[in-house]
């Protein structure tokens, strides 16, 4: 095992604790065994960390990422990453997780494009993964993870946190490693994919694939990346992601500008989405975009466990479960099912209101600050009554 800081110097444990606020930690775990019997040889993880951990290592907070989200939790955009953090304003000295108290821990999931192992990282033969990625899982994301906290011992979490693909892997911590788990927060995700979740997903691929630039998954190095179905899949995916009210408040169905969409012009709404995806082309990979998305099609926390209720029943960590009331993608319904089923799913489902949609687990700053901080006080009185 060794350790970088900022992907630069090669240290060893305890000194990651060290960096300043936001420092990225690379660490490299060796091959991984997968879900599915293959293997990924050679594997990074990479982490951000904000505040400090304590002698005892018990205020540890893991927050999770969505889709095409990253570590990047808190913060200004920097040079190493482009969007402010997804949850800016709720982790930091005196905020909802204040990080005066918790340290915060941020991995980039396996799969994905910003420094832990992707289909675009250079594989043990010296050429970019690309075709040759295998299939990955949420269990698999998890157990990287795991593998990386370990080797700097850190073997316990105050809460596990994080909404979308983010809540799938909060899930699936808490249920398969409860007792390194104190507390839980998981928003806006299900027990499993649903249909309706594959069906688009799989769609989104589809337009990733299907584009000439995606060479069979093997354009790392060509100077041709499939960027147009990436684009689509995003505009496809980002509908999903609002409601059909706030879009239709927002957009009807006016023209863009003095665009004529009844001559050569476009619609606002597809010029919003254009927008959107031309964004997600600046700042991720088409290839991490369909191995994540495949991932989301895996999540399944009851499979192997005697069904999803089995595997629910099973978890006694105390966990928030959080819905959004507009969210199409994850309706409300699977986060019902989530607070029924969870051993012990702290006073029922939590559900914010919001006309964005499942987005609505990113912009409705107010309640998601409330709930991450009624978070650290079960995650407080958990470490009071046990302490590690
Ligand atoms: C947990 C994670 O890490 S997930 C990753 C989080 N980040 C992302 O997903 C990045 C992609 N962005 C998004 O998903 C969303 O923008 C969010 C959730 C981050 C924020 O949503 P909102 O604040 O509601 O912004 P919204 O989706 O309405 O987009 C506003 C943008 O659309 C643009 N826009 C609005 N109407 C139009 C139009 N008709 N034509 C073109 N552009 C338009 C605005 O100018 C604005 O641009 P800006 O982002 O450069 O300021
Ligand atoms: N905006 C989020 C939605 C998926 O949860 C993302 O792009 O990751």
């Amino acid at each position: 095992m060794s350790v970088s800081i900022d992907a630069t110097t090669t240290i060893s444990d305890p000194d990651w604790t060290s960096g300043p606020d936001g420092s990225l930690v690379d660490v490299s775990i060796g091959d991984l065994e997968l879900e599915s019997g293959r293997r990924l040889a050679d594997v990074t993880v990479n982490f951000q960390r904000w505040g400090t951990p304590n002698a005892r290592r018990d205020n540890i907070v893991l927050a999770l990422h969505a889709l095409t989200g990253n570590s990047h939790v808190t913060g200004p955009p920097d040079d190493r990453f482009s969007m402010v953090g997804w949850w800016d304003g709720l982790v930091g000295p005196g905020q909802a997780v204040d990080t005066d108290e918790w340290c915060v821990v941020a991995p980039n999931a396996i799969g994905g494009c910003f420094g832990s192992t992707g289909p675009g990282s250079i594989a043990p033969d010296g050429e970019p993964w690309g075709s040759r990625f295998p299939r990955l899982t949420v269990r698999d994301l998890v157990a990287a993870e795991l593998r990386a906290f370990e080797s700097l011992g850190i073997t316990r979490f105050a809460a596990v946190t994080g909404g979308s693909m983010g809540g799938a892997r909060a899930l699936e911590w808490l249920v398969s490693h409860p007792e390194r788990c104190d507390s839980g927060l998981v928003l806006a995700v299900g027990a499993r994919a649903s249909a309706d979740q594959i069906g688009t997903q799989t769609t989104q691929i589809a337009a990733i694939t299907a584009d000439p630039d995606w060479q069979g998954g093997d354009y790392y190095g060509s100077g041709r990346a499939p960027m147009t179905g990436m684009g689509i899949a995003r505009r496809i995916a980002h509908l999903c992601y609002r409601s059909d009210g706030e879009l239709d408040e927002r957009f009807e169905n006016k023209p863009q500008g003095d665009e004529k969409p009844l001559l050569d012009g476009r619609y606002a709404v597809a010029s919003y989405l254009e927008y959107q995806a031309d964004k997600l082309k600046r700042r991720f990979d088409p290839g991490a975009y369909v191995a994540l998305t495949d991932v989301l099609n895996s999540h399944d926390i009851g499979r192997g466990r005697g069904g999803v209720a089995a595997a629910l029943n099973s978890c006694t960590v105390p966990t928030i479960v959080v819905g959004i009331d507009s969210d199409r993608l994850y309706p409300l319904y699977q986060q019902a099912e989530l607070a029924a089923e969870l051993g012990n799913c702290v006073d029922g489902l939590q559900v914010v209101h919001s006309t964005a949609g499942h987005d609505g687990f990113l912009t409705e700053r107010e309640p998601i600050g409330e709930l991450l901080a009624r978070t650290m006080d079960v995650a407080r009185r958990q470490r009071d009554a046990d302490p590690a």
